[in-house]
């Protein structure tokens, strides 16, 4: 980020820059206009370009940013604006190149996102259409990297304001001659929510991994926790020996893996509604469970059995039998419930530190628990931590806490689960109290509708089903019907990010990984192999895999 911004927004800084076209006429349908060019490379969809106006209230021409949307080809002469009385055609043949002889034309739809107010730190409409003749140039990659984040620009803040810390996810995608850089304010993102979508193996969980490097860096150390189902975040460990991620001060982020076999949940933590999807008790049962819990109420911890010996108190003529069986059966043979806490928030959630579980061993209803149990003492926490109740005993966590799940459409799917309730709380009220929670999925439109449509920042690639591609649109108010038809087209790594985070929603190529990525799909035909050759005792005929570990496209170079 420049802090010399006030230049890059002056408007003579567009004769830099290459002429891509000349406005036909104003188009108020798209609240935008349509251009002509003969550059069609130059203008893909999603594209910004930019004109010069004189806008009320301000002294100085503004740079207008306009988006590009439907493109037409049009061969031949351009007769339709040619035509046009008010366009001087030679103005335009000059501008275009356009010679008489079957000269190719493409006629371009662009949507106007207005000015940059440094004030009003985001775009304002300049309510005035550009007029015919128009010239249009590419919008400067400078100040698209000032305007694009969500943040108060360098030349606004006070030279005693910490700067913003941001996360470098990538950049531009249309921009193939120079690296326009996508930043977005983690504040923003851990605040308001995210959403990661996309189909399997469009690079989700590379992008949530390209995000969680940026919060561990020197200049954010975050707090993170991921719910991990498939153990797809181990290699993150990493990160504790990559200089990029060494601070001068000595700094250094810590990752801690839990297994589940490492993972218990307090029977005290529960809730009579977590017991009754544990047990689901039948009526009568449930009378029992109540009482029972009624009276291990005040106890801090409390094992299985002086559960069960409470159902029995209460009940000693033979009605606790049933639910002491299931109690037995679904409590007292697993391992994941204790009396003790083996998830101290303490140990799980300091600045500098992901903590990531993997949940790989347990079943999906666990799962939900667990991620249940630990966001409620988490929201508790940190309520009680901003409310300011020092004799509160949970208000030990001093800092704001980002939780990441992976495959959310198990923890807040559109039906029942143990940890919905508590997902839709946080999502609702956690910015009061720095509780941010990221959902990552490849079904959109199975997560709670709810759930989703609070999540202020999306991160959306490639998507095919229809379904979830309505399920995007519906949660997604703001990124305009032509970007989200791209959304099909777009390859591994390349995504839309619209919301909270920045000011427009924008097309970007996610950068590469200072991590190994270890999510990618096993190559059956090498493990094949190796198999064979371990059975037979033969040496290895095996020839190495062809996926690409380091996760770098070819002729993609290090961002
Ligand atoms: N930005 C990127 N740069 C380079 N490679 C990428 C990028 N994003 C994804 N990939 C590659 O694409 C593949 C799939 O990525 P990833 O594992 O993140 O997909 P996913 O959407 O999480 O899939 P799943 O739903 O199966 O978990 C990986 O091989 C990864 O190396």
């Amino acid at each position: 980020m420049r802090s010399d911004d006030a230049a890059i927004l002056a408007a003579d800084r567009l004769s830099d820059e290459p002429v891509v076209g000349t406005v036909v006429e104003p188009d108020d349908d798209v609240g935008g206009f349509v251009f002509a060019t003969r550059d069609e490379q130059a203008v893909s969809t999603g594209e910004f370009v930019a004109y010069s106006q004189c806008v009320v209230g301000s002294e100085d021409d503004e740079i207008i940013l306009a988006r590009v949307n439907n493109r037409e080809r049009e061969s031949g002469l351009p007769t339709s604006f040619m035509a046009d009385p008010t366009v001087d055609a030679d103005q335009i043949a000059t501008t275009l190149g356009a010679e008489a002889d079957g000269c190719e034309l493409y006629r371009i739809t662009a949507s106007v996102i207005g000015y940059y107010d440094p004030e009003f730190e985001s775009f304002r409409n300049p309510r005035q259409l550009p007029s015919s003749g128009t010239r249009l140039y590419r919008a400067p990659g400078e100040m698209l990297e000032v305007v694009i984040p969500k943040i108060k620009p360098p030349s606004h803040r006070d030279n005693d304001e910490p700067d913003p810390g941001m996360a470098q996810m990538g950049r531009l995608l249309n921009r193939t001659d120079e690296r326009v850089s996508v930043e977005l304010p983690v504040n923003e993102i851990a605040a308001t929510h995210l959403a990661i979508l996309a189909s399997t193996g469009s690079g989700k969980s590379y992008t949530a991994s390209v995000l969680l490097e940026e919060m561990l860096k020197p200049d954010t150390r975050a707090s993170v926790l991921v719910f991990d189902p498939h153990g797809e975040y181990e290699s993150l460990d990493q990160m504790c020996d990559h200089e990029a991620f060494q601070g001068a001060d000595g700094y250094s982020p810590a990752v801690e893996l839990r297994r589940s076999d490492q993972l218990s949940v307090k029977l005290a933590d529960l809730t009579f509604d977590d017991f009754y999807s544990i047990l689901e008790p039948t009526q009568r049962m449930s009378s029992v469970l109540n009482d029972a819990l009624d009276d291990l109420q005040d106890e801090e911890s409390f094992t299985a059995s002086q559960l069960l010996k409470a159902c029995h108190s209460n009940h000693p003529d033979g009605q606790a039998n049933g639910l002491k069986w299931r109690i037995n059966r679904h409590i007292v043979q697993s391992d994941f419930f204790d009396g003790y806490d083996r998830l101290d928030l303490d140990d799980l959630v300091n600045p500098g530190q992901v903590t990531v579980f993997q949940m790989g061993g347990l079943t999906r209803r666990d799962q939900q628990v667990m991620a249940a149990v630990l966001l409620r003492k988490l929201y508790a926490s940190r309520e009680a931590a901003v409310v300011g109740n020092p004799e509160d005993v949970r208000s030990e966590i001093k800092h704001p806490v980002f939780t990441l799940f992976e495959e959310a459409h198990r923890f807040a799917p559109d039906g029942d689960s143990q940890a919905l309730p508590i997902i839709r709380q946080v999502n609702s009220e956690g910015r009061k109290f720095g509780l941010g929670t990221g959902l990552i999925s490849q079904r959109p439109s199975k997560i709670d509708e709810t759930v989703l449509s609070q999540c202020g920042t999306q991160i959306t690639m490639n998507i095919t089903n229809p379904n979830d591609q309505q399920a995007i649109r519906d949660s997604i108010e703001n990124a305009g019907e032509a970007v989200l038809e791209e959304l099909p087209g777009l390859t591994k790594g390349q995504a839309i990010i619209s919301g909270d985070a920045v000011n427009t929603p924008v097309l970007s190529k996610i950068r590469n990984r200072h991590t190994d990525h270890k999510a990618d799909s096993l190559s059956a035909d090498q493990l094949w192999r190796e198999a064979y050759d371990d059975a037979k005792g033969a040496p290895s005929t095996s020839k190495p895999a062809r996926s690409d570990e380091s996760g770098v496209f070819d002729g993609e170079e290090e961002i």
